[in-house]
């Protein structure tokens, strides 16, 4: 029997050479093999989300892969971080028998060059291989993937919600590519939830609400973005209502976004709120630093544009909320520099998201700027300062930089907890009340407080 180790380095390369990059980095580059005994294999993923795609999809096909190169079948034991190890809980036998489930077959993919149906209506640029998945966006990126490698099984309806900017419209158009790669031939529609009501009202005043009904629900795959705007809308509610059902139960997947959860969408029936309940709902939250710098980093390679790393930190630094602004910001800073014919710095960048932005920007105070100027203020570094060493030197500039991104910014807790470090939201709050009561006996830290406030504003 091999051991855990080439087991796993076995599966990997098995699983790599049989499917897409794509899929292979979602679901086993993110996987950990934990143990491997009596022919039972115990990973573990990131999420619930991971161990059930797992469960259904990935574990028969490398079952199967197994079973022809070494003779035999093996189980495998998918696990998320908090689910103890079941080989040390339970006799395998008894476990063995919980992964004889059916198999799902996983589509396979290639590398063919993409086959876009026009009427789709998918920008191509908002593909999985241009987006990256970040902390905040995990779950939404592997739930799309899911999705679109098995439309209709999963997830259904699949709803997405969060801020502004966070990805929500290019997650739905890259399953829309995805299912065309897989299948050419499907029927994919994306609409705006606004252009689904101006259809149906088209349809109405000319009499062409059969056609209406043939568009869109002889789809295999309905996307429909930012329902919010359905609130208000009763007729197009009714008419989305019958839409639903008739995909639904023609196991065609939907795929749903908003800015927030169905039932906090006002006016939307409760009868559509419950059916979008039915299947997963997954936020998506902000970018953190480092992701913020992936994402400009891919995007300066596509635009083939030459920018220091310190800029990209800089820039990435500026806009920690929206990530159509941050995108923003690197296209100012690139035509800025065009302009004026000179490379890209980090002098150049500030000058131009300066004159370009307008003040309300400047004025912006962002985590990322308060822990930079609080790491040279004290000389420690960033990574000090999110990092978990409790010397005194450090821990001091740690809680003010708390102290600061919850007096100076909108963040809450639990999302300056995630900027450094991955924080608990209660370990910001103890900071905070620690400097908030130094402060009134404590007149060195008082004046070191009030100079980095006034060089933040500045
Ligand atoms: N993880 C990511 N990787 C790369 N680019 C991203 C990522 N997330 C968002 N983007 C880019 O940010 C921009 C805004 O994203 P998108 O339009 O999908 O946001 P949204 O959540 O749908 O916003 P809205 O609520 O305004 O509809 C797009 O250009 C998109 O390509």
């Amino acid at each position: 029997m091999p051991d855990l180790e080439t087991l796993w380095q076995f599966i990997c390369e098995k699983f790599n050479e049989s499917f897409s990059a794509i899929t292979y980095k979602t679901w086993i580059e993110t996987a950990k093999p934990v143990q491997f005994a009596d022919k039972t294999l115990v990973v573990e993923v990131p999420s619930k989300l991971h161990r059930d795609y797992w469960t259904q999809s990935v574990t028969p096909q490398i079952v199967d892969m197994l079973e022809e190169s070494l003779g035999y079948k093996i189980t495998i034991l998918p696990k998320t971080p908090e689910e103890p190890n079941p080989l040390e809980e339970f006799d395998p036998a008894g476990a063995t028998s919980n992964t004889e489930t059916e198999a799902t077959v996983l589509t396979t993919q290639n590398d063919n060059k993409k086959v876009f149906v026009k009427d789709a209506q998918l920008n191509e640029r908002y593909t999985f291989e241009t987006f990256v998945v970040g902390k905040g966006n995990q779950l939404a990126h592997a739930a799309a993937l899911a999705v679109a490698e098995e439309p209709g099984i999963f997830y259904n309806p699949l709803f997405f919600y969060g801020g502004v900017g966070l990805g929500k419209t290019h997650l739905m158009h890259a399953i829309g590519h995805q299912m065309l790669e897989n299948r050419p031939t499907a029927k994919v529609k994306y609409v705006t939830s606004e252009s689904f009501a101006n259809d149906f009202i088209n349809s109405i005043q000319t009499k062409r609400q059969e056609e209406f009904r043939q568009e869109y629900r002889n789809v295999d795959l309905l996307l429909v973005d930012d329902i919010q705007f359905f609130a208000d809308k009763v007729g197009t509610q009714e008419e989305f209502f019958h839409t639903f059902n008739a995909l639904y139960d023609d196991k065609k997947q939907i795929v749903l976004s908003s800015d927030r959860l169905p039932n906090e969408i006002p006016k939307l029936q409760q009868r559509l709120v419950s059916r979008f309940k039915w299947g997963l709902s997954v936020d998506i939250t902000p970018p953190d630093f480092e992701t913020r710098i992936a994402i400009l980093r891919n995007k300066a390679e596509a635009e083939h544009l030459d920018i220091p790393s310190e800029t990209l930190s800089y820039i990435a630094g500026q806009f920690d909320s929206n990530i159509r602004e941050l995108e923003g910001a690197l296209m100012r800073v690139q035509a800025y520099a065009s302009m004026s014919h000179t490379k890209i710095t980090t002098g150049l960048a500030a000058e131009a998201l300066k004159s370009l932005n307008g003040k309300d920007h400047n004025n912006k105070v962002t985590i990322s700027m308060i822990q930079n100027k609080v790491a040279k203020y004290y000389h420690v570094t960033v990574a000090e300062l999110k990092g978990r060493k409790r010397v005194k030197a450090i821990v001091i500039p740690r809680q003010v930089a708390m102290y600061l991104s919850r007096k100076l910014t909108d963040s809450s807790l639990p999302r300056i907890g995630q900027e450094f470090g991955d924080k608990d939201h209660t370990t910001v709050l103890h900071a905070y009340e620690k400097i908030a009561k130094m402060l009134a006996n404590d007149p060195d830290l008082e004046r070191e407080v009030a100079e980095l406030k006034a060089e933040l504003k500045a």
